[in-house]
């Protein structure tokens, strides 16, 4: 159902609704040019046989001399124009497409855009939305054009000549006719096509993924044939679109010239034996390539609607994502309101798909501003599941979870600043403060110097040649794990959360990492409420709040006894 809901508002005939106005003052504008066009022909026909066979001197003629420059310098300010607007409206479409995209990965949230591949999500939000581009800028208005222009050229031709009047409205419709013929099959090759240029897109990504695993099991030649086969079969698939291509301008191209050289016979015999005059001859001789102009044009843009119809099924799959995250990471900006002093959880159930078993079930428990709450508990028993509900990246029922201020008011769980440091923290391409200032865009350099403090990695980043302008690697790949997770938390620590959840902070770290990581913590759960879920003793040691998960339900806890 959600689906094809998604179909439909994906279809090519529902997004030409975003940029209407642009597209129609593209067709008047391609139109205006069409009449000044064929009007401009006739002048010179005119002109010609003025000079050649009426004998008329040069002078006489000036004024049609310059209504032909006039005429024609019209028709390429009404074409450019034309043009212009649907390019504008192709790049709206397109643009707005895309950020549409980017919206809705943000309500499906991690968990929910973890249901594609991420290769493929790219190749969605990048190739599918440019390959809209073409079909509105081009095919939409050059398909209006097909209709427009031949049937002015045919209006004109009709009132010079009856023969050749026949001639064109007998050919002119087989072309389309045959073209529709051939580019009934192009559709399926290119589906086909997107769907191989998908697959090497995400094969390729989860290559460069897992690069060092692939090493290690000695893969590297199997990967190697594995996206060599890929790249051909896109390849074949990609010849095969070229192939129908060429195949539809053969025929474009023979009906074209059939029925020009077919005008010219029969208006040369007519000639020789005298019963037709100059003047007509020569005027439907130039109007009758100009009959197929916009034909070839359109031709030369079919593709792009073909193109552009599989890409807009890969952007319909791309809006199914579930949208896990909407509730709380919705289009509205979130209003900050006052100090989050605990955050409450009754009969919290939450799992990755809708009527199946949830993996947190019926969970009640409170965690306080001013202590340090850990989860634990074996592996798969939930405890990353219930921070990520905790965090709105699974849905809830409404009246599951509820922050509230010193004053016992309750306060919009959209409305707290959360942060997550997940078990692999993500670090992109780029400098220290680049990486930390994703959480807050606006800090200042005294910010990032007093967060790494707080995190511990101050020393570290003051001891690099660059200090926070020293390049990181993709995926923090020039760093330790200590100094990643670090890292990670003082980004966290930039966007001043009230409620952080982290995973496994200290796993895989030396005693001193883990001991610099727990005093982090501690000292953050002053100023904000912190979760983490974690199986290391020196953490759960220095815990105010120790919650037991079992099997998605939390058994029992303890609270540390004030000294
Ligand atoms: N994205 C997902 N989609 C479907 N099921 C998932 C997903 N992530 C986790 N699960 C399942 O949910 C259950 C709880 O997993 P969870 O990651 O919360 O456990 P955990 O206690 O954090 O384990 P660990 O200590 O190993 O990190 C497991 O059975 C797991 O297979």
């Amino acid at each position: 159902m959600q689906s094809s809901q998604s179909q439909t508002q994906w279809q090519l005939s529902g997004l030409t609704r975003r940029a209407r106005g642009l597209l129609g003052a593209s067709v008047a504008l391609g139109s205006g040019a069409a009449i000044l066009f064929v009007w401009q022909l006739s002048l010179l026909a005119h002109l010609v046989d003025d000079l050649t066979f009426q004998g008329q001197p040069l002078t006489s003629v000036e004024s049609d001399f310059l209504k032909v420059i006039a005429f024609s310098a019209g028709f390429l300010v009404l074409q450019w124009l034309a043009d212009m607007a649907g390019t504008e409206a192709g790049l709206r479409i397109s643009a707005s497409v895309q950020q549409d995209g980017l919206k809705h990965l943000f309500r499906a949230g991690p968990v929910g855009s973890a249901t594609q591949p991420t290769g493929q999500l790219v190749t969605t939000l990048t190739e599918a939305t440019t390959a809209l581009e073409p079909y509105f800028a081009q095919y939409i208005p050059r398909a209006a054009m097909m209709v427009v222009l031949p049937l002015f050229i045919l209006a004109r031709v009709f009132a010079l000549d009856g023969w050749s009047f026949v001639v064109l409205a007998c050919t002119g419709p087989l072309v389309p006719l045959f073209m529709a013929l051939v580019g009934y099959s192009a559709q399926s090759v290119m589906d086909r096509q997107w769907v191989q240029l998908v697959l090497m897109g995400s094969s390729f990504m989860d290559y460069l993924k897992g690069l060092r695993t692939v090493r290690l099991f000695a893969q590297t030649q199997n990967s190697i044939k594995a996206m060599t086969a890929q790249t051909e079969a896109h390849r074949l698939a990609t010849l095969s679109v070229m192939r129908i291509a060429f195949l539809t301008s053969a025929v474009l191209e023979f009906f074209a010239s059939l029925s020009i050289a077919l005008v010219a016979v029969i208006f040369g015999a007519r000639l020789l034996s005298g019963t037709a005059d100059f003047r007509s001859a020569f005027l439907v001789l130039l109007l009758a390539p100009e009959y197929f102009m916009p034909l070839r044009a359109f031709s030369a843009s079919y593709h792009a609607r073909q193109n552009a119809n599989a890409a807009a099924k890969r952007l319909a799959d791309l809006f199914t994502l579930p949208a896990y995250a909407a509730a709380r990471y919705g289009t509205e900006q979130p209003k900050h309101a006052g100090s989050v002093e605990a955050l409450s959880c009754h009969m919290l159930s939450a799992g990755y798909a809708t009527g199946k078993t949830e993996q947190i079930n019926c969970v009640t428990a409170t965690f306080y501003k001013g202590q340090l709450s850990v989860l634990v508990g074996e592996s798969g028993a939930g405890k990353t599941t219930l921070l990520r509900a905790v965090l709105g990246f699974l849905p809830l029922s409404s009246d599951t979870c509820a922050a509230f201020d010193q004053n016992g008011q309750s306060i919009a769980l959209q409305n707290c600043r959360m942060a997550w440091v997940p078990q692999r923290p993500l670090l992109v391409f780029g400098t220290i403060a680049e990486n930390l200032r994703l959480a807050a865009p606006h800090a200042s350099l005294a910010d990032l110097h007093h967060v790494a403090e707080q995190a511990d990695i101050l020393p570290f980043i003051q001891s690099l040649p660059h200090g926070f302008e020293t390049q990181v690697g993709e995926r923090g790949s020039s760093l330790s794990g200590g100094q990643l997770k670090r890292l990670a938390l003082a980004r966290a620590l930039l966007g001043k959360p009230d409620i952080l959840c982290v995973d496994e902070p200290t796993a895989h770290l030396n005693s001193e990492s883990t001991a610099s990581i727990t005093q982090t913590l501690s000292r953050c759960a002053r100023d904000c409420i912190v979760i983490a879920a974690t199986h290391q003793d020196t953490l759960i040691s220095h815990a105010d709040q120790v919650l037991y998960v079992s099997q998605g339900h939390v058994t029992s806890f303890r609270e540390r006894a004030v000294a």
